[in-house]
């Protein structure tokens, strides 16, 4: 082994704008920063029982195609007036996707799809379709990857999630500590709640950490805490957990730890098997549970884009609104399972509906 296999100098491929100089380039305006402030409001009072409705994070596994993105933004809010009576409607935006070993990144990354990584357009085109989703007036999610990429979207977002992949990741506990959202931490991919408890514990306190401040300029930050955290069962290697048996054991880890009980369903991942035609069976589970009075159960995520399934990119033109990651359920079968979710928290509850409720 010689000294420059050992040290390897990363090489700079491109030079960035700081996150002032984009937000200043695709800036929110006072009326959008009040419009975030109400819409992460409105999700906490949801997180804490004030609000008795549904949370439901829905939308594609990434964005690839702006216009794409947009058009579900716009059947997504037509929906949202629908069913606002009992489902809080919020659209998964996710620009980074964390990899199992490598793959596509995200828009942020790579926004050509060619392996070109123009990374100063990724960014840009990530900050101008969560800004634009918001102008209509849908609260945005997205999942907190990279913390640089962060701060060049935070001020947009209504809700945050950790992944699964970096849940134990101290950085990550100390960049939610720093957020003045919601943020929810996903059970690890082997299953293990433990560490996202740990995680929400660990974003509770204020930290000392190494960041970068709006200029881009590396900075050593002391964060607030943040205590506006949940948890997020996924499933994991060792099967689903939106059973109301894993749905109790959650509860009393979470108890055990002095940590408040919300809980948020993946409908998708590990608790679907990766198959998205399967995120029905889980949503109908979780609405069984509430009707059955689990009232820790509090939010859904479910992976929906317009065309159903899921593409390969391999230079051959793309379906319109198909997913290039993980596969989804279409926009109609979205449309027709948050109606039906929707009627059934409004129907009455009787013995009798009490017995037939389905869960896992
Ligand atoms: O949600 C998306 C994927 O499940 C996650 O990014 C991992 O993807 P991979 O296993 O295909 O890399
Ligand atoms: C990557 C995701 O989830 P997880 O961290 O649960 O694998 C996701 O929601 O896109």
């Amino acid at each position: 082994m010689n000294v420059e296999t050992c040290t390897p100098s990363p090489a700079c491929h491109q030079s960035l704008p700081s996150p002032a100089m984009l937000r200043q380039a695709i800036p929110s305006h006072p009326d959008l920063d009040e419009r975030i402030k109400m819409q992460r409001r409105d999700i906490c009072r949801v997180l804490s029982g004030e609000d008795s409705r549904l949370l439901v994070v829905t939308g594609p596994c990434s964005i690839h195609d702006p216009v794409a993105a947009l058009d579900y933004a716009q059947r997504l809010l037509q929906l949202s007036e629908a069913v606002s009576d009992q489902l809080l409607l919020v659209m998964r935006v996710y620009i980074e996707k964390p990899r199992t070993i490598t793959g596509w990144k995200g828009l942020a990354y790579d926004p050509q799809l060619d392996g070109s990584h123009d990374m100063a357009e990724g960014l840009r085109q990530s900050r101008e379709v969560m800004r634009d989703i918001v102008s209509m007036g849908l609260p945005v999610a997205t999942e907190l990857l990279n913390p640089v990429v962060a701060r060049y979207v935070d001020d947009l977002l209504a809700w945050g999630a950790i992944g699964a992949r970096t849940t134990e990741s101290q950085l990550h506990r100390e960049m939610v500590s720093g957020l003045s959202l919601p943020v929810g931490f996903k059970n690890d991919t082997h299953g293990g709640i433990q560490v996202a408890v740990d995680a929400i514990n660990s974003a509770a306190h204020g930290h000392y950490c190494f960041s970068v401040d709006d200029s881009g300029q590396p900075a050593a930050c002391v964060t607030p805490g943040n205590r506006d955290t949940h948890l997020v069962l996924r499933g994991g290697a060792s099967g689903p957990n939106f059973s109301p048996e894993s749905v109790a054991s959650a509860s009393t880890l979470l108890a055990a730890a002095g940590v408040a009980p919300a809980i948020m369903v993946d409908c998708s991942h590990a608790n679907s098997f990766k198959n998205p035609e399967r995120q029905p069976e889980v949503l109908s589970s979780v609405i069984a549970q509430r009707r059955g009075g689990a009232e820790a159960l509090r939010g859904v995520m479910l992976e929906s884009f317009i065309a159903a399934g899921r593409q390969a990119f391999t230079g051959t033109e793309l379906t319109y609104g198909q997913s290039v990651t993980d596969g989804c359920l279409s926009w109609e079968r979205t449309e027709q399972e948050l109606l039906r979710a929707a009627q059934a928290l409004r129907a009455p509850m009787s013995c009798s509906s009490l017995q037939s409720v389905s869960v896992e």
